[in-house]
């Protein structure tokens, strides 16, 4: 087992580091309090190739590994995790029409995916259902070469600046094998978004609703085959929520730089904080558990490039764990930083208040738990 990156995988995360580091962080803050959406600056990830970065080359897309993808995320958001996470929203979006949609529709959004000529939103959750996706009720009514959509999706990324919608619809009986997806344009007449929902975090991006009244789309757009939706959307979040563990990760790692920084620089009865063997052990903690986690995440994306059997399980350790280890160590960060951690003049409590979300979004840290749980005992129950 070789646990050294290839000289490829370096060149990859110095350019995701050197974007970060210029391009996002000096801004974040003010994005974060402006609540600014930074369309021209995610657009330049395009540029370096960061808006497809796991869609095939014959698209446009970069073609690279899941592992790449969350070393890349990983670099991100430690710049500005918001933006990092809508990044890699559009990505996923990209991947599910590369990997599930037929040629036709692949040749015509993908490239304009990947080159973010189009902005992409995912479309799953709805007001009356979150965790169990299933029950999604937004429906989809064949009539000639066209569907018309009806319902309602809550917590959309990117609503109402995105182009493009991939949308969870039902076109079939309850349950996930009614369960089909679609994609939707910006201005097709019948789709609206509602207010941008003010939130504790994640503030350079919008989020709303998005509704459809007797929505009209080419039937065309039908992501493979009706029923096939649910797999399609799950499929895509195995990925989607490496990339969130991924945001966690690169949050935390700027989380405990800056508490080094503080802790060494900062002196409190006639010393450094970091000479102190309380902060030190707690110094070590953090830097063991990301250790810990970046382990499993890497394990997990290795798992979903090989398409291993527990792969999706996997995903869904490394989402619940990451995401609970990046918050803890956000906070400890903030804690070291005493009364100057709550202030906004520090990056400390937008860091905690952006991945606090990670520990409830692409499947709420219960439910991973419940997909461990789940593949845990098929496999007893199966020998
Ligand atoms: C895990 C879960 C609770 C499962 O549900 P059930 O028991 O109804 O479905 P079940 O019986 O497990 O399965 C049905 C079919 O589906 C296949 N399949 C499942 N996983 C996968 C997979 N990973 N890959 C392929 N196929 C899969 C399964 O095999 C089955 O097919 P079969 O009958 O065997 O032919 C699921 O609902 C879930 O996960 N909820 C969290 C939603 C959730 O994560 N939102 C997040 C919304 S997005 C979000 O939060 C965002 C926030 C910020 C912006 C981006 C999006």
């Amino acid at each position: 087992m070789d646990f050294a990156l290839s000289e490829e995988q370096e060149a990859i995360k110095d350019m995701a580091g050197r974007f970060s580091r210029e391009e996002l962080a000096p801004h974040a803050a003010e994005w974060d309090r402006e609540k600014h959406f930074p369309v021209d600056v995610i657009k330049q990830a395009a540029e370096l190739g960061l808006a497809g970065i796991y869609t095939g080359e014959d698209v446009g897309g970069s073609g690279l590994s899941r592992l790449d993808a969350v070393m890349i995320f990983e670099e991100l958001s430690a710049g500005c995790t918001s933006t990092a996470a809508y990044i890699s929203i559009h990505n996923m979006v990209s991947w599910m029409i590369d990997r599930f949609a037929g040629d036709d529709l692949r040749q015509k959004y993908c490239p304009k995916l990947t080159s973010m000529e189009m902005l992409a939103s995912y479309c799953l959750t709805e007001p009356g259902s979150g965790s169990d996706a299933a029950a999604l009720r937004t429906k989809a009514v064949k009539d000639g070469d066209e569907y018309i959509l009806n319902g309602s999706k809550a917590f959309i990324s990117g609503a109402g600046v995105s182009d493009l919608y991939l949308v969870m619809v039902r076109t079939g009986d309850d349950g996930p094998k009614g369960i089909s997806a679609i994609l939707v344009e910006k201005d097709t007449p019948g789709i609206s978004f509602g207010a941008n929902e003010r939130k504790m975090g994640w503030n350079s991006q919008p989020t709303a609703v998005v509704t459809f009244e007797d929505c009209r789309v080419p039937a065309e757009n039908l992501i493979g085959a009706e029923g096939e939706g649910f797999k399609f959307a799950m499929a895509g979040l195995d990925g989607g929520r490496l990339n969130i563990a991924a945001c966690s990760l690169g949050t935390a790692n700027a989380a405990l730089a800056a508490a080094l920084e503080y802790t060494s620089e900062r002196t409190a009865f006639g010393k450094p904080l970091s000479a102190n063997q309380a902060l030190q052990f707690t110094l070590a903690d953090m830097k063991t558990e990301l250790e810990a986690a970046r382990s499993l995440l890497y394990r997990a994306a290795w798992s979903l490039d090989e398409k291993t059997p527990d792969a999706s399980s996997l995903c869904a350790m490394a989402k619940r764990f990451v995401t609970d280890t990046g918050f803890e160590v956000v906070n400890n960060a903030l804690q070291m930083h005493g009364g100057y951690g709550y202030l906004a003049d520090y990056p400390l409590e937008r860091m905690l208040r952006d991945v606090r979300v990670h520990q409830i979004l692409e499947g709420a840290n219960e439910i991973m738990r419940l997909i461990v749980a789940r593949h845990m005992l098929q496999s007893y129950q199966a020998g």
